[in-house]
């Protein structure tokens, strides 16, 4: 059987991916042991980003071309704003911030170049763009949480244990599973040149990726503080 389009970029950003398991904040959800100051930090600031990330299910959507996949999308769209964002909103009234704090937070400089280039991404393409755009995301946490998972007593601990159960979760994997499938569909009879570009597009936001676990572990929001 000829290789799915799916195996030929998990080949390619495998050991981007297994760096993010070595990234001190992934470590320090799955070890227990992360401040929560940063883990707060990445709370309101992935609640803004989830957003913007909405907005290319809907992107996705609007631009299919048949009903699977707009289906596929819209219950994309759903898991994400109200599975998701719900453990957003219950981490922050465990701390004390109102979902209002919540969705007034400044985006940082990499929440805004990410969600940036996505919807330019989604917006300027086809669906395959937004497909594209989106599948590092929810393929690598379900990978990141499927890992810690595995790590002794990570699903249990009593403040990440939930960040761990979710994203490790069977709902979570076939919304994972689901992008992945799309990604295979609508790959199927593309020339090469065409694939390059997808797969291009799964790469930077790999990168991006990891510049989150980089933005959530050093708090950061731009490099100068503003004063005005
Ligand atoms: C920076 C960042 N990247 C990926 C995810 C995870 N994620 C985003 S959408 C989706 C699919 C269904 O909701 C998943 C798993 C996140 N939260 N934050």
């Amino acid at each position: 059987m000829a290789q799915k389009f799916s195996d030929r970029i998990f080949n390619r950003v495998k050991p981007l991916w297994h760096t993010y398991l070595e990234h001190p904040f992934v470590k320090g959800i799955g070890e227990g042991t992360l401040d929560v100051e940063k883990f707060k930090h990445y709370m309101k600031q992935d609640y803004i980003y989830l957003v913007e990330y909405s907005r290319i299910f809907a992107i996705g959507a609007a631009k299919a071309h048949n009903l699977k996949t707009m289906t596929t999308f819209a219950n994309l769209l759903h898991g994400t704003m109200n599975i998701e964002m719900d453990l957003h909103r219950e981490y922050a009234s465990t701390f004390g911030i109102s979902n209002d704090e919540l969705e007034a937070t400044e985006p940082s400089a990499t929440v805004t170049a990410y969600t940036s280039y996505m919807l330019n991404k989604a917006q300027s393409g086809g669906v395959e763009n937004a497909i594209a755009a989106v599948l590092a995301c929810a393929w690598s946490y379900n990978f990141i949480g499927k890992e810690l998972a595995t790590w002794p007593n990570a699903a249990e601990h009593e403040l990440y244990g939930n960040w761990v159960q979710m994203y490790s979760s069977e709902e979570f994997s076939k919304l994972a599973n689901d992008c992945i499938e799309l990604i295979n569909e609508i790959a199927e009879g593309k020339p090469d040149h065409e694939l390059k570009e997808l797969e291009e597009i799964v790469v930077k936001t790999s990168y991006f990726e990891y510049m989150f676990w980089d933005m959530a572990e050093n708090k950061s929001t731009w490099p100068i503080k503003s004063t005005v």
